[in-house]
């Protein structure tokens, strides 16, 4: 039996090709990042061929820093950045555009245009469980279809596709034009505000309203079953891709939260708070979104509530990259622990405007409480601090809507190694904060997913067997430094809304 499962994991900033053991260990990483392209304020764009480039780099790079061939690799899984939205020509497969990535706001008039046919930003959330945000991929789609020269007619004589990213990655793995396959699955589908969430089937009316032809949509399968085999000549060359996943539903699987009630926190570019609410989809009136967490094989597909936040981790990079006052993003904590407190700064990223459960497409970042008083530690402090109440605002919708209180918060993704921000978590939520020893939570439930479809995990019994807890974080705040600091955060926030005009 071959002894290992292959991951690609094509993130906002970087891909990367990991290689699993039976017991969901590492075995072999290889990481690339990719150039992040802003044309212009509220603009953001990927190279899809970079991208492309950049995965196949990387499959070679994990099998080659682990002396391992393709013989080894029982199933590849592909997880992904969702809503990142790809046009491409089925008979040349070159893209007509660059990649509108997830965060991008240009779609802002397109989105308003369609609440004003009638429901306002709720217009399709029945059926989506979705509101009407630039967030999601259809109204992408519709951009590139009216702004890029000819290609409304192009699409509309079948000749592009459409695909987030996974899709993009399997069509080029599978053999391009020549007979790449043309799939995503429900839970990459339930991101593009064009599925119907009890189907899984294209929704034809919200398309024909978004001006999207359904010739351009992949097909929507499981995600754990055989999609197709890696083209030949390549570094995986003919094993099986099993599974997909968007990377925040693969990581609710890698963290192994299988039961309604369970859930996790991914702090990464941005936060995605995921709740299992197992096969009864909840509609959330608090501003969360409603998404297929996975569908594995012929199974009923298991729903989740979703607290998105856009910018976190993204906001300790701006503070190195667009400030210059960090070196590394590491450095954010020692500069964060070198006073008491935040010294009455709040900072809200608002760069994107504010995702859930806000949903304010004119909300702008803000700095507030500043004084002569506040410096460099005050800063860093202040913005790990707007992850952990970005999350509270979720969470507490999170509860509203499901009824369940959480008793514990399973945690990964890159900040989690922050100290500070994981007892600062655990005290503004008053509950435990769980780091498992596999943090890689995103690639190893890209790799259950492919696994379970070929036989190399029997039962989702493996997979929370798999699990192990690294650390946890107990709550040691007094109630009312909590309730003061959360006070004047909602405080904050509201500093930031009505911005744009
Ligand atoms: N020690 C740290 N403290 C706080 N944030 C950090 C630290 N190390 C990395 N980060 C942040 O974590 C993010 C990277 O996490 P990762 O899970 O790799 O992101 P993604 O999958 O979204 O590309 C970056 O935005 C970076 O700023
Ligand atoms: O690539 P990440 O980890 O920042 O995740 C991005 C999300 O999928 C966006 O919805």
């Amino acid at each position: 039996m071959t002894k290992y499962v292959a991951a690609i994991d094509q993130g906002t900033t970087s891909t990367r090709c990991m290689v699993f053991d039976h017991s969901g260990h590492v075995v072999s990483v290889d990481q690339t990042e990719h150039e992040q392209i802003f044309p212009r304020a509220g603009w953001v764009e990927h190279d899809p061929r970079e991208v492309w480039t950049n995965t196949r780099q990387v499959a070679a790079g994990a099998l080659a820093k682990a002396d391992l061939t393709t013989e080894d690799i029982a199933a590849v899984g592909i997880t992904n950045q969702r809503e990142t939205a790809v046009v491409w020509d089925r008979t040349t497969g070159e893209p007509v555009y660059n990649a509108i990535v997830w965060q991008d706001t240009r779609t802002d008039r397109i989105c308003r245009d369609l609440a004003d046919l009638g429901g306002g930003q709720e217009r399709y959330r029945d059926r989506t469980g979705l509101p009407l945000a630039t967030y999601f991929s259809g109204p992408k789609v519709r951009w590139v279809l009216d702004n890029v020269e000819g290609a409304r007619a192009r699409a509309e004589a079948g000749d592009l596709l459409f695909g987030n990213m996974d899709t993009w990655l399997l069509w080029n793995l599978t053999g391009g034009v020549d007979g790449g396959v043309h799939v995503t699955d429900p839970t990459n589908a339930s991101r593009t505000l064009l599925m119907n969430l009890d189907t899984l089937s294209w929704d034809a009316e919200i398309a024909a309203d978004m001006g999207v032809p359904m010739s351009m949509l992949p097909e929507i399968r499981s995600s754990s079953e055989v999609y197709g085999h890696v083209r030949e000549r390549s570094a995986l060359a003919s094993v099986p891709i099993a599974g997909i996943l968007g990377d925040q539903q693969a990581a609710t699987f890698g963290q192994a939260c299988l039961s309604p009630g369970e859930a996790k926190n991914t702090y990464g570019t941005g936060n995605f708070v995921l709740l299992n609410t197992g096969t009864d989809k909840v509609m959330s009136e608090n501003g969360l979104l409603t998404t297929v967490c996975y569908q594995i094989g012929a199974s009923a597909p298991v729903y989740a509530l979703e607290g998105s936040i856009a910018v976190t981790g993204s906001l300790v990079q701006w503070l190195r990259d667009n400030l210059g006052i960090l070196g590394t993003a590491g450095e954010v904590e020692r500069y964060a622990r070198s006073v008491e407190d935040n010294g009455g700064a709040y900072f809200v990223p608002a760069f994107s405007g504010l995702y859930a459960p806000h949903w304010r497409s004119d909300a702008r970042g803000a700095i507030v409480g500043l004084t002569r008083f506040v410096n460099k530690g005050h800063l860093s402090r202040a913005v790990l601090e707007a992850t952990a109440f970005q999350t509270r605002e979720v969470i507490d919708a999170m509860n509203a809507d499901s009824g369940v209180a959480l008793t514990s918060l399973k945690v990964d993704g890159g900040m989690v190694v922050n100290e500070l921000l994981m007892q600062f978590q655990a005290d503004i939520l008053d509950v435990p904060v769980i780091r498992p020893v596999v943090n890689e939570t995103t690639a190893l439930g890209a790799a259950y997913a492919a696994g379970l479809a070929v036989g190399f995990w029997a039962s989702e019994d493996d997979i929370r067997q798999n699990w192990a807890q690294d650390k946890q974080w107990e709550p040691t705040m007094d109630a009312e430094t909590r309730d003061r600091l959360y006070h004047f955060w909602k405080k904050a926030v509201s500093r930031t809304l009505n911005w744009v005009e």
